[in-house]
């Protein structure tokens, strides 16, 4: 069956809005737009807005965005609970419904995932890609370090190992959907349509999960959202940087900006949380810090998590921003000799795809940015020109996510 499009011929989840607002218990606010942040340009992502259809009124604080009946759902059935944070039985039941197709009951949900394409995630990547990546992070020096998601190791691990799932494609689909687009263990149509954001001035939704088995899923709106607005979600809330959400955290992340790429295959715009574990023999220094930009100069700003860098943090610092840039300078002939070229239709694991190079650049230049933005304040603090900005968390201060 073919999805409804709009007048530019984008998706725009009129199917998914109508079965959830069939449901007694269902709700999609009348303002909610789904589809292309740039109308009619298939390059852009899709996303969730509020109408600037003539008389769309905005979305109010507090309002309603949507309510998810618990049947309209996929998750891990009556296994289901609100501290449990990952499911072999939910990817399988995702598995079993996209199988079905336009059979399944949750048909007007499935038929929209049926059309999602993995090849964006790393665990996906072509090993030319993934072995670029490692460049790019010096064998693991850099963060993300560990290798696990780009080497499908995890896919191996949890689905084929720990769930003895198999290897279809279908199943496959599955694993990297509920890694995609899950909240915890449950696959949440409509919800999983916002885009991520950390920017305080964009992210404008909260979400409240089920307490139980039978409960449906709310999320709100944090703050007035105008006419054509994105209406964002945050995917690593709570992260050590987010202290303007600390009172609003119903579930916590340690995720920072390497692992948001590592998970999603996308660098988050600024700000950005940064972490990097500085090896010296046996021991390992954590350097963590958060990035943001000062709306009124545009200038970057970093603060420092718990203690400010020294020396050899610096100078581990100007290593890896000079290795970036040496790699830089080689970017034509790397082009030529690991990317696939748009007129070779076969694909080989030797060659990467251009989506794979374009985000390995994406994640080059976010490294470059943040490591010199610290090497910038740690200048300043030592020639006293600035005090160090210092975050200090104490231990209980950040809750778990398994
Ligand atoms: C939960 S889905 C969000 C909806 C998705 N855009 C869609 O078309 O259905 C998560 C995926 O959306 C994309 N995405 C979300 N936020 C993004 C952002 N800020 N920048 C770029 N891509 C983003 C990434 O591909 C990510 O893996």
């Amino acid at each position: 069956t073919a999805l409804p499009t709009d007048e530019h011929g984008d998706y725009n989840g009129s199917d998914l809005i109508e079965w959830i607002n069939s449901h007694p218990e269902g709700y999609v606010h009348p303002s909610l737009r789904i589809g292309r942040r740039i109308p009619g340009d298939s390059s852009s992502i899709i996303g969730t807005f509020v109408s600037s259809a003539p008389g769309a009124k905005p979305i109010e604080k507090d309002e309603v965005i949507a309510t998810i009946p618990w049947d309209r759902m996929i998750g891990p059935g009556d296994e289901y609970s609100p501290t449990t944070f990952g499911s072999c039985q939910a990817i399988r039941n995702l598995a079993s419904e996209l199988k079905l197709g336009d059979n399944s009951q949750y048909a007007p949900y499935v038929r929209y995932l049926l059309t999602q394409s993995i090849e964006a995630m790393p665990g996906e990547w072509s090993k030319a890609g993934q072995m670029f990546l490692r460049q790019i992070t010096a064998d693991g020096e850099l963060p993300p370090l560990d290798a696990d998601w780009f080497e499908a190791a995890e896919y191996k691990n949890v689905w084929l190992n720990a769930c003895r799932g198999s290897d279809d494609s279908i199943e496959r689909l599955a694993y990297y959907l509920t890694s995609n687009r899950d909240e915890d263990t449950l696959m949440i149509p409509i919800y999983d349509m916002m885009n991520h954001s950390n920017d305080p001035d964009k992210l404008n939704t909260l979400s409240y999960k089920p307490n139980k088995v039978g409960d449906s899923f709310v999320f709100k709106a944090s703050r007035r959202i105008n006419p054509s607005e994105e209406i964002f979600n945050c995917y690593n809330r709570c992260h050590a940087c987010s202290t303007h959400f600390r009172e609003e955290c119903e579930t916590y992340s340690f995720r920072g900006t390497p692992d948001i790429f590592a998970h999603y295959g996308f660098v988050e715009e600024i700000p950005h949380y940064w972490w990097f574990d500085r090896n010296e023999g046996h021991q390992v220094t954590e350097i963590e810090f958060c990035l943001e930009k000062i709306a009124a100069t545009g200038e970057l700003s970093v603060s420092w998590i718990n203690s400010t860098p020294g020396d050899h943090d610096k100078a581990f610092f100007v290593k890896h921003l000079e290795r970036l840039k040496q790699i830089e300078s080689n970017k034509e002939g790397l082009e030529g000799q690991l990317v696939q070229p748009d007129n070779e239709n076969a694909t080989s694991q030797e060659k990467m795809s251009r989506l794979e190079w374009e985000a390995c650049w994406k994640y080059h230049n976010a490294l470059i940015t943040a490591i010199d933005a610290a090497i910038v304040s740690l200048n300043r603090i030592r020639r006293g020109n600035a005090t160090a900005k210092l975050i200090v968390h104490d231990e209980y201060d950040i809750g778990d996510e398994l």
